[in-house]
């Protein structure tokens, strides 16, 4: 086995390597023994190395561990800052190596070099150091801010009693999926699960049971437990419900945590929350991330997209973590990025339930007019789901059409289903942010409205009646034209994308929160629920128009050019033979509203000044200028 002791200069590699060799009696070396003379004169005379500087040195060392592996082992100093690096030093095959970095803060290394006497590194040096340092997600992770005895107990503490790299607090259905997910990327994780009398009982211990034959997971149903067993500093992974469990769970938590700990929510929580428990965790020098994690169980399993925000602190501790449980995009790069700081990974997951409440409901209603409009089956519908599947790779019309050939016994599952839609409310807080941002959100909005509609099951069947509206089906099949139904699918979901980033983009520009919209589309290509063919376009869109609508595009422009007029017919058809299609409806007013240069809002900017002398503005004046009429007087 080869311990790498790791970490920037000054952190004590030479010092600490030593101490431990003699320990595990193991030989021990310094990697910068084995830099060619050039490097040696480079570092001299304050000059940083680059990368092509460090390539045979590098080589060098990972000879040097293959040979010593074969042997008895040995201890290793080496800075081995960047991920990169650590890689080549693993070699090929992996050698077996215990990672150990050194690290504290900045200040405590700077006191730490200033003090230093004969050596050839120049303090100037550190803050280069620190910022190319990539903080591995697996190893020890030592803080030097103690003395050296203190220290070698720590890590031969931490080599022979291992603690898990991360806590996983709420094994429901996510909470599993994700320790099954970090297990599988060889994470040590430790499971807690609150213990409720007769209830909830034995949860942890059961599902770790359930899995023995493939991982260990130290299981717990006591709190202060589950935190003793974590490395410090610790990462707690909370997947519990939003809203007030949070909090529960933190103030719970609190009174165990040492500062410098981490907290990371990784549910549907909202952003408001997340901004304000981050602010009050800071206060008390704990760290707090809100993280989206989209793609349900399944997603969560084999690789979800996450939508990590918070501190670029935090997102150096535990991002390397989550980038490799992540789902992968197209390129191979993971479905991960820190999206922004406080709320942003929250808010960028509301509006990907947005998105994911608008397509939804577009799905729907499209299923719902084919059915009932047209008298198409449910097998046929399916069919056609999978012809226009076959150019959208939308997740959600491929689950659509998968739902509609599930039977029971010799009927369509979906008939059996009760049409009242519920809801936890990333939807509707999404609206709430257009609102607040006043910004057009017509699908969305349409969609959780849709939803609200649905859920007064017993009003409308009475409603029904009382109108004398019909549920029989019409057989209109002969005039049925799929081709245009699916341009206006298309394009609505076009506009349902379109005012989710447009969302995204006005929020970015009000939290100061600098979110790269083309990156945001890149994690979304894969592994969440909206994934789709389109969001492999939106990466190219926003390189092409940073910040814009892509409803200027111009290939969006000349698509939608082409299939406007067959939006508003399909969306007018619908509506006159009786069948609600409020997204599809909402998307040709959106549309329409987008792309008019007179709309109909001279005449409220009229009655506004009229009842309430709140001004306006005049076509033949420079926008800014104010007038008002005297309306009565002015007839
Ligand atoms: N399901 C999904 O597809 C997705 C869900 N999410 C989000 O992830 C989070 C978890 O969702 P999911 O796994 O589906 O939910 P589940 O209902 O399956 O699990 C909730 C977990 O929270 C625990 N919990 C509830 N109340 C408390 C409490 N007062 N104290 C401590 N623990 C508590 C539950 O424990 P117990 O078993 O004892 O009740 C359970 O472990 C939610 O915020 C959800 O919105 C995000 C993406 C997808
Ligand atoms: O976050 C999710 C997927 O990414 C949730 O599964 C989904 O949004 C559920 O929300 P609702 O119950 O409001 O439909």
């Amino acid at each position: 086995m080869i311990f790498i002791i790791a970490g920037v200069s000054g952190a004590g590699k030479t010092t600490i390597g030593k101490l431990l060799s003699e320990k595990l009696e193991l030989p021990f070396y310094d990697a910068d023994d084995f830099h060619p003379p050039e490097n040696v004169a480079k570092m001299a005379s304050g000059i940083p190395l680059k990368d092509e500087d460090r390539e045979s040195w590098l080589q060098t060392l990972s000879n040097n561990i293959t040979n010593w592996n074969s042997a008895n082992g040995a201890v290793l100093a080496c800075s081995a800052l960047k991920e990169k690096y650590r890689e080549k030093l693993q070699g090929n095959p992996k050698q077996a190596i215990t990672w150990i970095l050194l690290n504290s803060e900045y200040e405590v290394i700077l006191n730490r070099l200033s003090s230093r006497k004969g050596h050839y590194f120049k303090p100037s040096l550190l803050q280069s150091q620190f910022e190319a340092l990539e903080i591995p997600s697996y190893g020890l992770y030592i803080d030097i801010n103690k003395s050296e005895d203190q220290i070698i107990e720590e890590i031969m503490n931490k080599l022979e009693h291992p603690k898990s790299k991360i806590g996983l607090l709420g094994l429901g259905v996510m909470g599993k999926s994700l320790t099954l997910n970090l297990a599988s990327k060889e994470f040590k994780v430790s499971v807690y699960n609150r213990h409720v009398d007769r209830l909830e009982v034995d949860i942890a211990k059961n599902f770790a049971e359930a899995n023995k034959k493939d991982y260990n997971f130290p299981w717990f149903d006591e709190l202060k437990d589950f935190v003793d067993s974590l490395e410090k500093p610790r990462n707690i992974l909370l997947m519990v419900n939003a809203g007030k469990t949070v909090d529960v769970v933190i103030k719970d938590l609190l009174p165990l945590l040492d500062i410098g700990d981490l907290i990371i929510d990784g549910g549907n929580s909202h952003y408001k929350d997340t901004r304000r428990r981050e602010q009050d965790l800071k206060e008390k020098g704990l760290l707090f991330m809100g993280m989206g994690v989209s793609g349900g169980e399944e997603g969560a399993l084999k690789g979800p997209s996450i939508m990590p925000g918070g501190s670029h602190e935090s997102y150096k501790r535990v991002g390397g973590i989550f980038e490799k449980i992540a789902a992968k995009d197209p390129g191979g790069k993971p479905c991960c990025i820190h999206v922004g700081p406080d709320g942003a990974g929250h808010f960028v997951k509301m509006l990907h339930n947005g998105i994911e409440y608008g397509e939804m409901q577009l799905i729907a209603e499209i299923y719902h007019y084919l059915r009932f409009s047209i008298g198409i089956g449910p097998k046929e519908i399916a069919s056609l789901f999978k012809r226009w599947n076959l150019e959208m790779k939308s997740y959600l019309l491929e689950i659509s059409a998968d739902i509609l050939e599930t039977k029971e016994g010799d009927e369509f599952l979906i008939d059996k289903i009760l049409d009242a839609a519920k809801q936890k409310g990333t939807g509707g807080w999404s609206t709430n942010a257009a609102l607040e941002l006043g910004v057009p959100f017509d699908t969305i909005t349409a969609a959780v409205l849709a939803r609200n509609i649905s859920a007064k099951k017993e009003e409308r069947q009475k409603a029904m009646d009382l109108y004398n509206m019909s549920s029989t089906k019409e057989d209109r099949i002969d005039n049925f034209n799929s081709s245009e139904l699916f341009s206006a699918y298309k394009t609505v979901s076009i506009i349902n994308h379109a005012i989710g980033f447009d969302l995204l983009s006005e929020a970015s520009r009000e939290y100061d929160w600098d979110l790269n919209l083309s990156e945001i589309a890149r994690i979304w290509t894969n592994g969440c629920i909206i994934r789709s063919a389109f969001m492999e376009d939106l990466i190219w869109i926003f390189k092409e128009q940073p910040g814009e609508n892509i409803l200027i595009h111009p290939k969006i422009v000349t698509y939608i050019k082409s299939t406007k007029n067959t939006l508003t017919k399909i969306t007018s058809e619908a509506l006159v033979s009786g069948i609600p299609v409020p997204v599809l409806s909402a998307g040709a007013n959106c549309l329409l509203g987008y792309i008019s240069g007179q709309t109909s809002a001279n005449m409220i900017q009229a009655q506004r000044d009229y009842f309430g002398a709140h001004t306006y503005e005049r076509t033949d004046k420079p926008r800014g200028e104010f007038f008002h009429t005297q309306w009565k007087s002015a007839n």
